[in-house]
């Protein structure tokens, strides 16, 4: 069992780094990771990853920026990354944490990591353990904020 990792240089948060720790702490699988400028040049670096590298999943983890054309980037970056899944039958959980979602830097900081690593336990759960994750449809699991929890009537 292999779990890729793909990172950028734009992103202000190492979160490369937060998902190959949190992943070490729940499984014993082997890891591979690397990083790319931005976000557009994660869709080839994670198809790389299943293709030539072996891997069984992989992390896309990137931070668009907050003015309109890192928001056009983001949505490519995402429409290449859906298309890898699907040449490759692979899935590749996509980790964006866009900048103006947080009100400051310190809550940026936060919620890049608490995404990553929440991320990082469903990229495990559904390779080794998708039963888990059966358990938990429905119950409005959130990565990062608050989870929304089960819709009430
Ligand atoms: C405008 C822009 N915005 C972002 C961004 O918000 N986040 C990000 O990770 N990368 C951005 N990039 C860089 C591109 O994703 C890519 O790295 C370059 O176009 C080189 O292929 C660009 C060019």
């Amino acid at each position: 069992m292999k779990i890729g990792i793909v990172d950028t240089t734009f992103s202000r948060v190492n979160m490369g780094a937060m998902a190959v720790d949190e992943i070490r702490r729940h499984a014993s699988v082997a890891v591979e990771r690397i990083t790319v400028p931005g976000v557009k040049d994660l869709p080839v670096a994670c198809k790389k990853m299943i293709e030539e590298r072996a891997c069984d999943i992989v992390m896309a983890l990137g931070m668009p920026g907050g003015v309109d054309k890192d928001k056009m980037c983001a949505h490519e970056a995402s429409q290449g990354l859906i298309k890898a899944q699907l040449m490759t039958n692979t899935h590749i959980i996509e980790v964006f944490v866009h900048e103006d979602e947080a009100k400051n830097e310190n809550e940026l900081a936060w919620l890049a990591e608490r995404r990553t690593r929440e991320h990082a336990v469903n990229a495990v759960k559904l390779v080794l353990y998708p039963e888990a994750l059966v358990k938990e449809a429905g119950t409005g699991q959130r990565q990062g904020f608050d989870d929304a929890g089960p819709a009430r009537r």
